[in-house]
């Protein structure tokens, strides 16, 4: 297959949330016939009824959440014309559902969720795949799960590049030659064959990845924002859509909260110089952003993102006053219970960091469990501190222009900063606040930076 034709296309769950979004989707895909394999997400909002599932119901309630799982499926089930066949395979998986959320109810764990919860995937692109076969166009449902081959750290499983690479030249190539391919995003594999996840959002991941090991020309987002913006059109709907994109720019987004694309979404493509396009599957034609390795244009100030439900420790020791070894110590024990730091500051006794929590649900309570803050105890004080937002300033050469602080800090005087990172990186400047007042500051400093 040649590198500069073949066309990995991922539609998100607002393109596959109902039927006339899938007939959009569907459309998308036929009227571009580079387009071998398509990567979809569970319709939209299905995925939070199967995590809330998989932590555990109450009867009542987990018959109400199933029900609105086969609400949601049966109204596209019932525009398609074989309907009764994919009935039958969407009751089987609504069983499975159930089965599982009896199971979950009465005693929960991190691999039953990933298992309940990749029923979602299953569903959507059992259904693409019957509307795209009612288009008489030759098409094949594959379970990705037989090449997403992952770690069995369930929730937000690594992928295995090279297994990934064999498995998906062995058994997805040869398919590709003859028919469109529709496969899942999100899911894969351990090397038992337990089901495991890529992390919230982490089918443009699969996407990526897929591209990666296929040697895809293009890697096609369709999601339901035209393009990626200079912030979150949500939270500024004057926010002004990026043409084109570097890669390092878009990374730093994506890290720093821009839901548009999952964290971990360029690295395949970085790694292989792989174009990447986002648009929006309802205006196909309204066009979009490009994501190239390199653009012309460099601003200083490219774009804002926000990431909610931040988590702010604070440790306190005496000791760390002209002592050594307190930040090794402190390090050694986030490491053990696998937490990778985001943000840090320092002073002479005390240490403020943020967790990196881009590849769980976005919350960072379940990291701080209490056997890790029972072991930061013994050695410092610790406050935590909740319901903080960051608030990132994405551009380029940020740390050697002068007058940026002033810039950024002087817009921002009425709100209470509660920690800075600028310097480390040239390519952002960032920090917390309280997450009542992380939008309006957005929004001021959009206004102030962007328009
Ligand atoms: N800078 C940005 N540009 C565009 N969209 C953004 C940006 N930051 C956040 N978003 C949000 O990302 C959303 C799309 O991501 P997501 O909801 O995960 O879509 P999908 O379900 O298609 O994967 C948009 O609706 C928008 O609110
Ligand atoms: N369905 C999964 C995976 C995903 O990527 O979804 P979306 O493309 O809709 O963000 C989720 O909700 O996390």
């Amino acid at each position: 297959m040649s590198q500069s034709t073949f066309i990995v296309a991922k539609f998100g769950g607002t393109s596959v949330a109902d039927f006339d979004a899938m007939s959009r989707s569907a459309d998308i895909v036929l009227s571009h016939p580079d387009v071998k394999l398509v990567v979809l997400s569970a319709s939209a909002s299905i995925t939070n009824i199967l995590v809330e599932l998989a932590s555990g119901q109450e009867t009542a309630r987990r018959a109400f959440l199933l029900d609105e799982v086969r609400r949601i499926q049966y109204a596209i089930v019932d525009n398609l014309r074989s309907a009764e066949v994919v009935r039958d395979e969407i009751d089987r998986i609504l069983e499975s559902i159930t089965t599982l959320s009896e199971a979950a109810s009465l005693a929960t764990s991190l691999a039953l969720t990933d298992e309940l919860v990749s029923h979602g995937e299953l569903m959507s692109t059992l259904l693409f795949t019957e509307l795209i076969r009612e288009r008489e166009v030759a098409v094949k449902w594959f379970d990705v799960r037989k090449v997403m081959r992952t770690s069995d750290r369930f929730g937000s499983a690594e992928p295995e590049l090279k297994t990934v690479g064999e498995l998906a030249t062995h058994y997805l190539a040869p398919l590709l030659n003859d028919n469109l391919v529709i496969t899942q995003g999100f899911i894969g594999s351990e090397e038992k064959g337990r089901t495991t996840t890529l992390g919230r959002g982490g089918s443009d991941y699969t996407a990526a990845l897929l591209g990666e090991a296929l040697h895809a020309g293009r890697i096609d987002i369709w999601t339901d924002v035209t393009g990626i913006f200079s912030t979150d059109p949500r939270v500024v709907p004057t926010a002004k859509r990026i043409a084109e994109i570097s890669f390092e720019e878009a990374a730093e987004m994506a890290t720093f909260g821009a839901k548009v694309l999952h964290p971990a979404t360029l690295l395949p493509a970085v790694r292989n110089n792989i174009p990447v396009f986002v648009g929006s599957s309802k205006a196909p034609n309204d066009g979009g952003t490009f994501v190239y390795p390199e653009t012309n244009e460099k601003p200083l100030f490219r774009a804002l993102t926000l990431r909610r439900r931040q988590t702010l420790l604070t440790l306190h020791s005496l000791k760390m006053l002209h002592a050594r070894g307190f930040l090794a110590e402190v390090f050694a024990v986030l490491a053990r219970h696998h937490i990778s730091v985001d943000l840090i500051t320092t002073s002479e006794v005390s240490i403020a960091l943020t967790l990196d929590t881009t590849d769980t649900s976005g919350q960072a309570r379940g990291l701080l469990t209490q056997a890790l803050l029972t072991e930061l105890s013994a050695l410092c004080r610790v406050e935590v501190e909740e319901d903080l937002s960051l608030v990132a300033l994405i551009g380029n050469q940020l740390s050697q222009s002068p007058g940026v602080g002033k810039e950024v800090f002087g817009v921002l005087s009425p709100f209470n900063l509660r920690l800075i990172c600028y310097g480390a990186s040239e390519h952002n400047l960032c920090f917390l606040l309280p997450s009542k007042d992380a939008e309006a500051a957005v929004q001021t400093l959009h206004r102030h930076l962007f328009e």
